[in-house]
């Protein structure tokens, strides 16, 4: 079995506004929806479990009116912790193979989450990501401090694909190891420290993730202009 776990816990402080990010509206749906749709309508994904903050029960529950959806997961303080405690949440009826997705990247490919999935035929761990292609410079105060070399950088998105019993017990690990390091900026690098193999899988620079002003304005003129 294949689940998909959407993560939408946080609270948008970059792109500010009335509500969390994932909950404002795309093309009159809110852009949680987008993304639940993606992935509910792959036929290789067999269930979508999403996990909120806990204080957006009764925007969750408007937001997703009439899609059919098991009951949301609670998250936590920071992505790692909302991530693990999505996981713990299916340990109950474990799936094979887990997809974490953000909620706020709404224009993943079919093609992307298949290639995610055909890649963890050979391995623990798969992300989807596009290759570097701008200078990266280090900077502080407005000052450059040096450039960074890029070859061999890719940016990481998700979705990022995994055996579902390693990345739980990756997960639990680095809690246990460290319960104050919460600075996994993803789910790859959990599960690079447990000593897992993660591949990276081709994807788009469309799948992108809604967290600036300057995203949302991009991802509505995608939307107008389709
Ligand atoms: N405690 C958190 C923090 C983030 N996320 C989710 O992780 C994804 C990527 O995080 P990001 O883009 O950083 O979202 P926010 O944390 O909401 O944004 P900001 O950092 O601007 O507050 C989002 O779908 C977000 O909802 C989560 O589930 N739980
Ligand atoms: C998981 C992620 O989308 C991969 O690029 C990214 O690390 C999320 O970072 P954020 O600061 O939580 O948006």
């Amino acid at each position: 079995m294949i689940t998909a776990l959407i993560v939408a816990g946080g609270r948008g402080q970059r792109l500010g506004g009335p509500i969390p990010k994932q909950y404002r509206l795309l093309d009159h749906l809110p852009i949680i929806r987008h993304t639940i749709a993606a992935f509910q309508s792959h036929g290789a994904i067999d269930r979508v479990r999403v996990v909120i903050h806990p204080d957006d029960q009764d925007l969750y529950h408007q937001a997703t009116a009439g899609a059919d959806l098991s009951p949301p997961l609670l998250g936590g303080a920071t992505r790692q912790e909302s991530v693990r405690r999505g996981l713990e949440g299916l340990e109950s009826d474990p799936p094979d193979l887990v997809l974490i997705h953000d909620a706020v990247r709404p224009f993943i490919a079919g093609a992307t989450i298949g290639a995610v999935i055909a890649a963890l035929r050979h391995t623990p761990g798969a992300i989807a990501g596009v290759p570097l292609a701008d200078t990266l410079k280090r900077c502080r105060d407005g000052k450059i401090t040096g450039t960074v070399e890029r070859t061999d950088l890719w940016r990481a998105q998700t979705p990022q694909g995994f055996h579902y019993r390693p990345l739980l017990d990756a997960h639990r690990a680095a809690f246990r190891d460290n319960p104050d390091r919460q600075d996994f900026t993803d789910d790859a690098a959990i599960a690079e420290a447990a000593g897992l193999a993660v591949a990276m899988v081709p994807a788009s620079d469309d799948n992108f993730k809604i967290t600036t002003e300057d995203d949302l304005a991009r991802a509505i003129f995608i939307l107008q202009n389709r």
